[in-house]
C-alpha cells in the first residue's frame, strides 16, 4: 500500500479484497513543477537561483481521475501524446506519489515501465539479470533456478557476456520483459514496453500476457498507441485526454469513441 499525503485514504488489502479490487484510483491529481525558462547547465541554474530568477509553473498532468480495476481485469489506457497515461501507470506502480487523491493496490506488481531503467549498461546481460531480479525482489536462488528460462524467453543466449550498452533497445526490452514476468505477478503494468520489440517478440509477449491472464487471473494495465493491440489484449479500457478521464468502459466502446475523435 502506498503512502499518501492527503485526505483521501488508500484502502488496505482486506478492504480491497472485500470489493474484489486490484487497483483503485481515487480522485488522483498530479501536478508537476516545470521550469519556466530553459537552463542548460548547472551554472545557469545556480546563477538563476542566486538572482532569485528561478521560476516554475505548474502543470496539471492528471486532474481528479478515478477508476477501479477488478481482479483479473485487463485494462487498456488510451489517449493522445502527453495525456497522462504513463504518469497514471507510474502512480499505480508507486514510482510517483500523487499530488492529491489516493491509489490503492492489492497484490504484488510487475511494472514494465521504462524498460531497462534498472539495468547497469556497463554490465553484461548475465549480471543484469541478477541485478534486475534483485531489484524486483527475487532471491539469487530463484534467479539461479529460472536463469535458463529467462535467457530462452529473451533469446539472448549468444550475447549473455556482452555489456548491455552494446544491446539494441529491443534486446534490452526482451531481457527486461523476461525477468519481470518470470514470476506470476498479481498485477502486470505494461507501458509501451513491447513497442521496441520486433513483431515476433511482441507476439511472444502477448502470448505470455494471455497465459498470465488465463491461467493465473493476473490483472493487467496496458498502455499502447496501437489501438488494435489494446483491442486484442484488453477487455476494458479508459481514455485519458489532456489529464482528464474521458471514458471508462468495454474496450470496443472506448476504442471506437477514441478512433472517432481522431477521424
Ligand atoms: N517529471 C515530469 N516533470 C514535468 N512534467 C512531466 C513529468 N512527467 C510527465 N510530465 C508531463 O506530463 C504530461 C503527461 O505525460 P505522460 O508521459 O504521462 O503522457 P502520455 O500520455 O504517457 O504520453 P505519450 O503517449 O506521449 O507517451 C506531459 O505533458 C509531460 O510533459
Amino acid at each position: 500500500m502506498k503512502k499518501n499525503k492527503n485526505t483521501i485514504r488508500p484502502l488496505n488489502a482486506a478492504e480491497m479484497d472485500a470489493l474484489d479490487l486490484a487497483v483503485k484510483v481515487d480522485d488522483v491529481t498530479m501536478v508537476f513543477n516545470m521550469a519556466s525558462q530553459q537552463l542548460n547547465s548547472f551554472k545557469e541554474y545556480f546563477i538563476a537561483f542566486a538572482k532569485r530568477e528561478l521560476f516554475f509553473k505548474e502543470f496539471v498532468a492528471l486532474d481528479s481521475v478515478s477508476f477501479e480495476v477488478r481482479k483479473g481485469d485487463v485494462y487498456g489506457i488510451v489517449g493522445t501524446n502527453g495525456s497522462g497515461k504513463s504518469t497514471m501507470l507510474k502512480i499505480v506502480a508507486g514510482v510517483l506519489d500523487p499530488t492529491k487523491g489516493a491509489c490503492s493496490i492489492n497484490g504484488n506488481i510487475a511494472p514494465l515501465i521504462e524498460l531497462g531503467a534498472g539495468f547497469d549498461l556497463e554490465l553484461s546481460a548475465r549480471e543484469n539479470i541478477y541485478l534486475n531480479g534483485a531489484l524486483l525482489g527475487y532471491r539469487k536462488q530463484y534467479i539461479d533456478e529460472h536463469f535458463e528460462e529467462i535467457v530462452d524467453f529473451a533469446e539472448v543466449r549468444d550475447f549473455l557476456e556482452l555489456p548491455m550498452k552494446n544491446y539494441s533497445s529491443g534486446m534490452i526490452a526482451r531481457v527486461a520483459f523476461s525477468v519481470a514476468t518470470v514470476i506470476v505477478p498479481d498485477i502486470l503494468i505494461v507501458d509501451e514496453a513491447l513497442s521496441v520489440g520486433d513483431m515476433f517478440f511482441q507476439e511472444k509477449c502477448e502470448k505470455r500476457i494471455s497465459e498470465l491472464i488465463e491461467e493465473h487471473n493476473t490483472t493487467v494495465l496496458f498502455v499502447s498507441h496501437s489501438i488494435e493491440q489494446v483491442e486484442r489484449v484488453c477487455d476494458k479500457a479508459i481514455w485519458i485526454e489532456k489529464g482528464h478521464l474521458r471514458m471508462n468502459g468495454p474496450v470496443e466502446e472506448v476504442c471506437a469513441a477514441y478512433r472517432s475523435m481522431r477521424e
